[in-house]
C-alpha cells in the first residue's frame, strides 16, 4: 500500500494451460459474515470470541476502524480475534480510512451517524465513485448529521453528532445496494436505546441482493436482537433491542470464494471439493452450486462441505448454456460469467445492474476482458450476454486486467482450460477477501 492507502498495480500472472482440476481446499472466512461480527461484537455487551476470520484488506480495515474507535481487539492469530464491546465507542472523534470495503463503510456510516461524534470516512478513489447517498438520505431522516465532502451522495462523508430527538421510522431505497438496509438494521439498537420505541426501517421500491439482508438478520438474531420482517418491505427493530455477546462465534468460509473452486470442479473432471461451506451455510452464494447443476455439472452436499465434479472442457467437452437472473447471487454471477468461455450456445446474465457500482463497472470490465478472449460479447444496462468462441481457433491469447477487482483476477484464472495463453494482470488484487487466491489454484490445477 502506498501512503494514501492506495494499492499499487503490480505484476502479471502467467497462467499455466490446464486440463484437469482436482482436490480438496478449505476457505479463508466469509467477508460479509466476519465485518458484521466484528461491528456487532465491538457494539455488544460482554467479550466475544472470533474464530474463522477472513484475513484480507477488507477485515483488516474494519479491524483497524474499530482499534481507532477505542475498541479492545485482542489478536490471537490473524483468523482469530477476542472483541470488548462498549454500547457507546471510548473515541467518539475519529478520521476512518476504510479502503474498498463496502461491508466497512456502510455499516460503520451508519452506526457513528446514530451513536453520534464527530468522525471522517473516506476511502480508496473507486469507494468514492460507488454511491451512499440512499444510506445518507435514511440516516437523516433518523436525525443523524452527515455532510458530503465531495460530491453530493458519495465519500468522503463528515459525520456530526446527532440530533437528540429521533424518529422511529425511516424509509431506504434498496435498488443500487442491499448494504444500506444491511447498515441501518445492524446499527438500529442504536436509534431504538435512545428512543426507548421500536424502529420501523420501509425498504422504498425494489430491494436487490436478499440473501444478504437474511445474513444480517441471522447474525443479529445471534447477538440477541430478533428483528420483525414482513416481506421485504417492513422491518422493525424492537424497542428493548440491544446486542449482547454469544461468547464464541465460528465464521463461515466465503461461499463467493467457493464459487471459483467449485467452477473449477465443474470444468475440470474434479471431484474438488471445499471445505467451510455446506448445506447448512448461512450465504446465499452457495446458490451458485444450482447454476452449476444447471451447466451440467455434479454437486455433493455435506453439512460443512460441496464437491463439484463436471466434463473436462479443455478436451472439448462444453457446460450447458444459461439464460438466468442473478440479482440474488450478484459476486457468484462473475463466476458464471467466465464459465460462459465454455458453453455450448449464448448465455445471458440478467438484472445484475448492481455490478456498475461495485470495485469497478463489472459489466464493462467483464464485456471487455471476456471479449479479448475471443467471445462474442453484447451488454446493457443490467445485463451481458456472452456467446463463446466457437471454434478452439477463435479465441484468441489475452492479458486480462483486473481493474484493482479481486473478483475480476479470480474469476478469470478459470480461462486456464481454454487452448490460449493467459496472463492475469495485478494478480495482487485479490487482497481484498483472498490473499492467497492464486496459491490454492495452483494446488487443484494440472
Ligand atoms: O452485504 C454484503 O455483505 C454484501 C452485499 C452485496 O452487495 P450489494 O447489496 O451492494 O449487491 C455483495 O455484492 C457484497 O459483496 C457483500
Ligand atoms: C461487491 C463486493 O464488495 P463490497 O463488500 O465492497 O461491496 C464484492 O466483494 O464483490
Amino acid at each position: 500500500m502506498s501512503s494514501s492507502g492506495v494499492r499499487e498495480a503490480l505484476g502479471r500472472l502467467a497462467l499455466p494451460p490446464s486440463t484437469e482440476a482436482f482436490g480438496q481446499m478449505t476457505l479463508p472466512g466469509s467477508k460479509s459474515i466476519s465485518n458484521r461480527v466484528l461491528l456487532l461484537a465491538a457494539l455488544a455487551q460482554g467479550q466475544t470470541r472470533i474464530r474463522g476470520l477472513l484475513d484480507s484488506d477488507d477485515t483488516r480495515v474494519m479491524l483497524a476502524a474499530l482499534e481507532t474507535l477505542g475498541l479492545t481487539l485482542q489478536r490471537v492469530s490473524d483468523t482469530e480475534v477476542w472483541v470488548t464491546g462498549q454500547a457507546v465507542f471510548k473515541n467518539r472523534q475519529a478520521d476512518l480510512f476504510l479502503g474498498n470495503a463496502g461491508t466497512a463503510f456502510r455499516p460503520l456510516t451508519a452506526a457513528l451517524a446514530l451513536m453520534g461524534g464527530d468522525f471522517r470516512l473516506s476511502g480508496v478513489p473507486r469507494m468514492h465513485e460507488r454511491p451512499i447517498g440512499d444510506l445518507v438520505d435514511a440516516l437523516q431522516q433518523l436525525g443523524a448529521g452527515i455532510q458530503y465532502e465531495g460530491q453530493t451522495g458519495y465519500p468522503p462523508l463528515k459525520i456530526s453528532p446527532a440530533q437528540t430527538t429521533v424518529n422511529p421510522f425511516t424509509r431506504v431505497k434498496g435498488s443500487v445496494s442491499s448494504q444500506f438496509l444491511t447498515a441501518l438494521l445492524m446499527a438500529a439498537p442504536l436509534a431504538t436505546a435512545r428512543m426507548g420505541q421500536p424502529l420501523v426501517i420501509e425498504v422504498e421500491g425494489d430491494l436487490i441482493s436478499k440473501p444478504y439482508i437474511l445474513i444480517t438478520l441471522n447474525l443479529m438474531a445471534y447477538f440477541g436482537v430478533q428483528v420483525k420482517r414482513e416481506g421485504w418491505s417492513r422491518f422493525t427493530v424492537p424497542a428493548d433491542a440491544h446486542y449482547v455477546s454469544p461468547g464464541d462465534i465460528m465464521v463461515e468460509g466465503d461461499a463467493s470464494s467457493a464459487s471459483y473452486f467449485m467452477a473449477l470442479g465443474a470444468i475440470g473432471g474434479g471431484p474438488v471439493t471445499v471445505h467451510g461451506v455446506g448445506a447448512d451455510s448461512i450465504q446465499g452464494d452457495i446458490a451458485f452450486a444450482q447454476t452449476l447443476e444447471e451447466m451440467g455439472a455434479q454437486v455433493n452436499w455435506g453439512a460443512h462441505s460441496v464437491s463439484v465434479s463436471g466434463p473436462c472442457v479443455a478436451k472439448g467437452a462444453r457446460l450447458r448454456a444459461f439464460d438466468k437472473d442473478f440479482n440474488l447471487i450478484p459476486d457468484a454471477a462473475m463466476t458464471a460469467a467466465a464459465l460462459a468461455l465454455y458453453a455450448d450456445g449464448p448465455c445471458r446474465l440478467r438484472n445484475i445492474g448492481s455490478w456498475r457500482v461495485k470495485e469497478t463497472d463489472r459489466i464493462h470490465a467483464m464485456h471487455t476482458e471476456l471479449a479479448k478472449l475471443g467471445a462474442q460479447v453484447e451488454s446493457g444496462p443490467d445485463w451481458l450476454s456472452v456467446t463463446p468462441p466457437a471454434t478452439p481457433d477463435s479465441w484468441r491469447a489475452a492479458e486480462i486486467e483486473t481493474y484493482d477487482d479481486h473478483r475480476m483476477a479470480m474469476c478469470f484464472s478459470l480461462a486456464a482450460f481454454g487452448p490460449v495463453p493467459v496472463i492475469i494482470l495485478d494478480p495482487g488484487c485479490v487482497s481484498k477477501t483472498f490473499p492467497d487466491y492464486f496459491n490454492i489454484y495452483s494446488k487443484l490445477v494440472k
